[in-house]
């Protein structure tokens, strides 16, 4: 175990310090791009503008024969695009692959300080964390990158679903974590053949009426991914660290995006990946608080004052543990009005 008081030095001499507190900055969509991809890459400058997060993945979905060629479009990518204020992000191949060593090499080198975070597909355990922490540091201190770089983990393995809480403690660079749900429902060997959502044959049926056990009983489809979401949504929340829901594979099926990413929002995530450009509205609507909820909690929060007692607004008991959900949604509105000037006029905060 590491000693606390250290936990917060630098890893390598020469090094940055690591952040005592993950900034928040808005975070409702990770777009990923294949850098290889002439096409996506010539996007990338007009929609890193629409998006929080923009994301060059050189993981699965690109070809063998393209690693390379994605590695160093995305430091070309970077050398030559203002972002903005919008993050960039990198998802390195596994920490098993023939290519993530010369991935972290490269990029923390060539483009280290225009990196916000590194995504690091298939983590396990505390152990994978550990090995990415000393390596960042050594290869920061190598290019000199003055702001420490973050980590954000994919849940993507049975046992990492099991060591979630460690995973997400393991270091001061842990940002997030995202639910990986191919990946995952392979290693749980789970009999689907989606990237995410839900699927018709996992179900509650409701009780018969009578003797025919086939007649006027409604099915209702259950959430394959409340359970890994909840607890991610935890491990995240107990150290002060982001959740996303991950990627939507049925691009077409916009409704279901949708009605997906809802309920990772509702349950306490920050964010989800877009993986095609239709996605990204999808995204912004949906972990942008509505200006109802908005409203309401700022009726909820001027009625509370201190946030002591109960009061009664339309029929409902507001009690302290109301206000505090209220003082969280009134937190990300105002967070995200400060970047957004249609929203900020649309909460009117
Ligand atoms: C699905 C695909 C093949 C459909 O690509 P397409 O070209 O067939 O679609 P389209 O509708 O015809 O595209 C329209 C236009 O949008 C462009 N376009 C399309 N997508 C993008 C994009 N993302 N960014 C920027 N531009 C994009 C595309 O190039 C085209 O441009 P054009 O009009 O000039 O011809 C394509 O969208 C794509 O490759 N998306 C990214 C896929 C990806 O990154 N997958 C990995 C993440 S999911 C994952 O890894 C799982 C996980 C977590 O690991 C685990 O659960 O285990
Ligand atoms: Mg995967």
């Amino acid at each position: 175990m590491r000693n606390p008081r250290a936990f917060l030095r630098p890893l390598a001499v020469g090094a940055p310090a690591p952040v005592s507190e993950v900034p928040f900055r808005p975070s409702r969509m990770i777009h990923f791009f294949d850098p290889s991809n002439e096409k996506m890459a010539a996007k990338v400058p007009d929609i890193a503008a629409k998006v929080d997060i923009i994301l060059g993945n050189l993981e699965d979905a690109v070809k063998t024969e393209k690693k390379e060629a994605a590695r160093l479009g995305l430091v070309e990518i970077a050398k030559k695009t203002d972002f903005g204020d919008t993050q960039l992000w990198v998802r390195v191949n596994s920490l098993d692959s023939p290519w993530v060593l010369d991935d972290l090499t490269t990029l923390v080198t060539e483009i280290g300080d225009k990196l916000d975070v590194i995504m690091v597909p298939k983590v396990e355990g505390a152990q994978d964390i550990h090995y990415v922490d000393r390596l960042l540091a050594q290869l920061e201190a190598k290019g000199n990158v003055k702001k420490p770089l973050l980590v954000h983990a994919i849940l993507e393995t049975a046992l990492g679903v099991t060591n979630v809480e460690e995973i997400a403690g393991a270091s001061p660079r842990m940002q997030g974590i995202s639910l990986g749900p191919a990946d995952l429902a392979a290693s749980r060997r789970m009999k689907t053949t989606r990237v995410g959502g839900g699927h018709p044959g996992y179900l509650v049926r409701q009780d018969p009426t009578g003797d025919d056990l086939t007649e006027g009983r409604t099915t209702y489809q259950q959430d394959l991914w409340h359970y890994t979401i909840a607890r991610m949504v935890d491990a995240c929340a107990a150290n002060d660290i982001l959740p996303f829901y991950g990627p939507f594979g049925d691009i077409k099926d916009v409704v279901a995006c949708e009605d997906q990413f809802r309920n990772a929002y509702l349950l306490g995530c920050v964010g989800a990946w877009s993986l095609h450009p239709v996605q990204i509205d999808i995204a912004k609507k949906v972990f942008s608080p509505s200006k109802e909820d908005v409203e309401h909690a700022k009726t909820v929060v001027e009625a509370m004052g201190d946030g002591s007692g109960a009061v009664m607004i339309n029929g409902k008991m507001e009690d302290d543990a109301s206000c505090k959900q209220c003082l969280v949604m009134l937190d990300l509105a105002r967070e995200l009005a400060e970047r957004d000037p249609e929203l900020k006029e649309l909460y009117a905060l």
